[in-house]
């Protein structure tokens, strides 16, 4: 069977993978994006096995399924890409990324540095931003202040965070390294990198 993923990627906008550290902050920048370019983004909704943060909700942040359940549909061909990050599954579905540029939006996805590298294999042909913390200081502070982790989790997180940072440098991998320290500018430098997908995106709703 054909894998309609692509073609649809070929004919819509470039999507975005936002990616770096856990905590850096890609989720409130993506946010930030998501509400003022209503009708120019969506947001790729990803399985993962971990459970849900107050606030947050099914089907919107993620789709929240058991490990048998996401192992089942990584089994039937249904991710673009999958990953174990700090002992939970995350995965995009191809039905995530259609969803949205079904829509002709600039579809946006958080994924993780595994992710970053499955997603170069296929043709996608994505816009790579990596978002960094200042410091590693200011990413545990900003990890503990979410008061989302425990001891155990933010460990690997931070862990995951030292190596993040070093392929991070690798020649070629990101179009664009944004340190998140101010994050009007952070926010301002993200929008620049998308101006032109921006434009083209309201130049076809346009005509
Ligand atoms: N520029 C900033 N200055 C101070 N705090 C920030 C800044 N950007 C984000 N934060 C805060 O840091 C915390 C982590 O941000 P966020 O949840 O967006 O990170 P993330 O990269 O999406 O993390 P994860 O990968 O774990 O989902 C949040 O509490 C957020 O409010
Ligand atoms: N490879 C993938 N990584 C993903 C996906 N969805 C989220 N993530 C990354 O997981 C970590 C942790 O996220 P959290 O919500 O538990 O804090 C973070 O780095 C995300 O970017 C995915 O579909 N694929």
């Amino acid at each position: 069977m054909r894998d309609h993923t692509n073609e649809k990627a070929m004919a819509g906008p470039r999507p975005v993978v936002m990616s770096g550290p856990s905590g850096a902050g890609k989720s409130t920048l993506l946010k930030k994006l998501l509400k003022e370019f209503d009708g120019v983004f969506g947001f790729s909704v990803s399985h993962t096995t971990r459970s849900p943060r107050p606030g947050e909700e099914n089907g919107k942040d993620y789709h929240y399924v058991t490990r048998e359940v996401m192992q089942a549909a990584i089994a039937n061909g249904e991710f673009v890409e999958n990953a174990e990050f700090s002992g939970n599954m995350y995965g995009t579905s191809k039905a995530a990324v259609q969803a949205v540029q079904a829509k002709n939006l600039i579809c946006i996805l958080d994924i993780d540095m595994q992710g970053v590298k499955n997603i170069k294999k296929t043709d996608l042909n994505p816009i790579y931003v990596s978002i960094q913390a200042p410091s590693m200081d200011i990413l545990e502070k900003r990890l503990r202040d979410r008061k989302t982790e425990s001891e155990e989790s933010l460990k690997k997180r931070l862990d995951a965070a030292k190596v993040d940072v070093e392929i991070s440098k690798e020649p070629g991998l990101f179009d664009v390294i944004i340190i998140n320290e101010d994050l009007d500018a952070a926010y301002g430098k993200l929008k620049d990198t998308l101006l032109e997908e921006i434009q083209k995106v309201r130049d076809t709703n346009k005509s």
